[in-house]
């Protein structure tokens, strides 16, 4: 079995999930300028406690858009685990509906809202701990096979 395939799971609900891969910029723990997005399984969702930090500043006191939107496109590819198959951003949409603030708690919750073919349909959400939504998110994933993850360096896999 390859670690990618161990990496899909299954994984049972409650289960923490495991990283892309160490030095994935959204969740990897060996990469510096990382987020180290920790992310478990509750039912369908995938949900990460998550707070920006100062290497994530965009205006004074308030996360980077392309911080949050990196986020919520790491959050999504842990949605692979649940739906079984390696799977890859094709389009990502991000509505800022209020300012997402630098060390303050986020919940960021994903889910799959249907599926046609290769096409997995997603949609995620920032809310701070009082109940507000910071952001909410749309997007399409498409299934690729694991050949798709050695493209850039033959030699690798993940
Ligand atoms: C453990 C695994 C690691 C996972 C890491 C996750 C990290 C977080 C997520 C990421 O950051 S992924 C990195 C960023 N994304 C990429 O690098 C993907 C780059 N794009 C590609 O490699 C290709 O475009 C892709 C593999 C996604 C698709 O190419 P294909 O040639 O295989 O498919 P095609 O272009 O025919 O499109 C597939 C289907 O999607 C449809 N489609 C494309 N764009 C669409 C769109 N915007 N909305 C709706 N449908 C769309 C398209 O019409 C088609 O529908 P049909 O199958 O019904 O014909």
């Amino acid at each position: 079995m390859t670690a990618l395939q161990q990496r899909i799971g299954p994984h049972p609900d409650g289960a923490h999930l495991p990283a892309h891969h160490e030095q994935c910029l959204g969740c990897g723990v060996d990469n510096p300028h990382g987020h180290h997005l920790s992310v478990h399984r509750e039912g369908d969702l995938v949900v990460a406690t998550h707070v920006f930090d100062d290497r994530h500043v965009g205006a004074p006191g308030i996360a980077h858009g392309g911080a949050v939107a990196t986020v919520l496109d790491d959050l999504y590819g842990f949605l692979l685990y649940l739906v079984g198959e390696p799977a890859v951003t094709r389009q990502l949409v991000v509505e800022y509906l209020a300012p997402v603030l630098i060390g303050t708690t986020y919940r960021l919750e994903a889910r799959v809202d249907r599926r046609e073919g290769r096409k997995l349909f997603v949609n995620a959400k920032v809310t701070a701990l009082d109940g507000r939504t910071a952001a909410t998110s749309t997007a399409v994933f498409v299934t690729v096979d694991a050949e798709h993850f050695t493209q850039a360096r033959p030699s690798s896999a993940i």
